[in-house]
C-alpha cells in the first residue's frame, strides 16, 4: 500500500460510472476494491480490526442485500462469529419480519428471518454503501424488532450531499464508514 494512507488508498479503487443508472447519478462501483486481493484485504481488514475491540464487539453480522453480502459475510468469517442476510422481499423462506422503506421513487421491502438474531444479541449492521439512508435504517429496524442491539452500522462508503448519514445520526445510529464522496 505504497504512500497512500487506507482511505486514499480503497478511494482510489472505487470506480465512478457517471449517468449510471440514470441520467445524474454518478455510481460509486466496488467491484474493483473486490478484484484485486490486495485492495480486498485491506478493506476487510479494516473493519476487522475495528470490531475486533471489545467494546465494539459483535456476537453477530447481519448483511444488507445484495452488496452488504459481500463484505458482511467475509468480515463475520475473520471475527468468528455468525452472518446472517437481510433480504428483499420474497426470497427467504422461513417466517419473517418486515419493513418497508421509501426511496428515490417508489417503496422497497425488506426482510429478515424471525429467528435470525436473539434478544439482546449484540449485532453489526453491514452494507457497502450509504446514500439516503433508507436501507440502513430498515435493516436497523428489522433487528430491533427482534430485540438485538445494534453496535453499529457500518459501510465502505458514505455519499453524505444525500443526507444518509446525518439521518441515521440524528436517529442514534453510530455509523462507521471508510470513504466519502461528493456530488451524488
Ligand atoms: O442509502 P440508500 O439510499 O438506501 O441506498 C443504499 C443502498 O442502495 C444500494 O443497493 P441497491 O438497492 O442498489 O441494491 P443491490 O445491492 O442489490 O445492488 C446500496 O448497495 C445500498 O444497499
Ligand atoms: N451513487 C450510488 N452508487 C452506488 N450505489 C448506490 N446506491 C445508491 N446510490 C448509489
Amino acid at each position: 500500500m505504497p504512500h497512500l494512507n487506507v482511505h486514499d488508498y480503497l478511494r482510489s479503487h472505487i470506480r465512478t460510472v457517471p449517468d449510471w443508472p440514470a441520467p445524474g447519478v454518478q455510481f460509486r462501483d466496488i467491484t474493483p476494491l473486490l478484484q484485486d486481493p490486495r485492495v480486498f484485504r485491506v478493506l476487510i481488514d479494516a473493519f476487522v480490526h475495528r470490531y475486533m475491540a471489545p467494546e465494539l464487539r459483535p456476537d453477530v453480522v447481519a448483511g444488507l442485500d445484495a452488496r452488504g453480502f459481500i463484505i458482511g459475510a467475509v468480515v463475520a468469517y475473520e471475527l468468528g462469529i455468525g452472518f446472517v442476510p437481510i433480504r428483499k422481499k420474497g426470497k427467504l423462506p422461513f417466517t419473517t419480519v418486515q419493513e418497508t422503506y421509501e426511496l428515490e421513487y417508489g417503496s422497497a421491502t425488506v426482510e429478515l428471518h424471525t429467528d435470525a438474531v436473539q434478544p439482546d444479541q449484540r449485532v453489526l449492521l453491514i452494507d457497502d454503501l450509504v446514500a439516503t439512508g433508507g436501507t440502513m435504517i430498515a435493516g436497523w429496524h428489522l433487528l430491533r424488532k427482534l430485540g438485538a442491539q445494534v453496535v453499529e452500522g457500518a459501510a465502505i462508503v458514505d455519499l453524505p450531499e444525500l443526507g444518509g448519514s446525518q439521518r441515521l445520526r440524528e436517529l442514534g445510529l453510530p455509523l462507521h464508514t471508510l470513504v466519502a464522496f461528493d456530488g451524488h
